[in-house]
């Protein structure tokens, strides 16, 4: 488990396909925060949490299946690429951000990117299916980063980053047309397998068993 508060960007220093998946080899800043990385530790990649199988100094290396590329962007990632890092939590860490699981729900287009001096204003459009997932002023994983939903307008959602998260994480590359990692609040998800078969929600859709099942709720 993760809290979508990133404390390095790596970047990319090797990919190698490989039968049922890629190898992934990221180099890290020797940053404080990923010191003593072990062997079978989970990492959030770009918010996939992801399991480390070789350790160097200042890199690491993942083996990413096939179920993972499909459900991710982390297959568009090329050598170079940067990329948002975090460590599992430990029960002692301050809840700086909300509960994140690591497993990417979907991946979705940055539909516009609004430059508003001292912060940005991100759009993303996402699939109908997730829409009773997520609420304005409620949080959202993109790329492993939490955020507030500061605006919902219909499969439009918008967030706002401050300077800080823009010169600590990768969402300053983001322009229109990028895909993204969404990861949907885990609390969304227990509420709709709570209140699950057949409950209406306020736009008329409903969320049936069938939905929760296909999703892997
Ligand atoms: C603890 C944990 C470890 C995981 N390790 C890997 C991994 O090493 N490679 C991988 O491709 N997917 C891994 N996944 C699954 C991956 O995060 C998931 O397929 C994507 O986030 C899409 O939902 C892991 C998931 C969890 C929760
Ligand atoms: N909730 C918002 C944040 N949160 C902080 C970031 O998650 C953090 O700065 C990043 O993970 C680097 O450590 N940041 C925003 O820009 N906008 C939000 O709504």
């Amino acid at each position: 488990m993760f809290t979508g508060i990133i404390k390095d960007v790596g970047r990319v220093q090797g990919l190698s396909r490989q039968k049922g998946g890629l190898r992934l080899r990221v180099r890290h800043s020797g940053a404080e925060s990923l010191e003593g990385l072990s062997v079978d530790e989970s990492v959030s990649i770009n918010g996939a949490c992801q399991t480390v199988v070789r350790v160097e100094a200042h890199s690491f290396e993942v083996d990413t299946v096939e179920e993972t590329l499909k459900k991710t962007s982390l297959g568009d990632l090329h050598e170079g690429s940067l990329v948002n890092l975090e460590r599992a939590l430990r029960p002692i860490d301050r809840l700086g951000g909300h509960f994140v699981l690591g497993h990417v729900d979907c991946t979705a287009p940055v539909s516009s990117v609004r430059d508003l001096g001292s912060s940005r204003e991100i759009s993303v459009t996402f699939p109908e299916a997730f829409s009773p997932l997520i609420v304005s002023a409620g949080s959202i994983t993109i790329d492993g980063v939490s955020l507030t939903v500061a605006r919902l307008d219909g499969l439009r959602f918008t967030v706002a980053l401050i300077p800080y998260t823009f010169a600590h994480t990768t969402l300053n590359a983001l322009v229109a047309g990028s895909r993204v990692n969404l990861e949907f609040d885990i609390l969304g998800k227990y509420v709709a397998r709570q209140t699950g078969s057949g409950v209406s929600q306020a736009d008329g859709s409903v969320i049936s068993e069938a939905w929760l099942q296909e999703r892997g709720f």
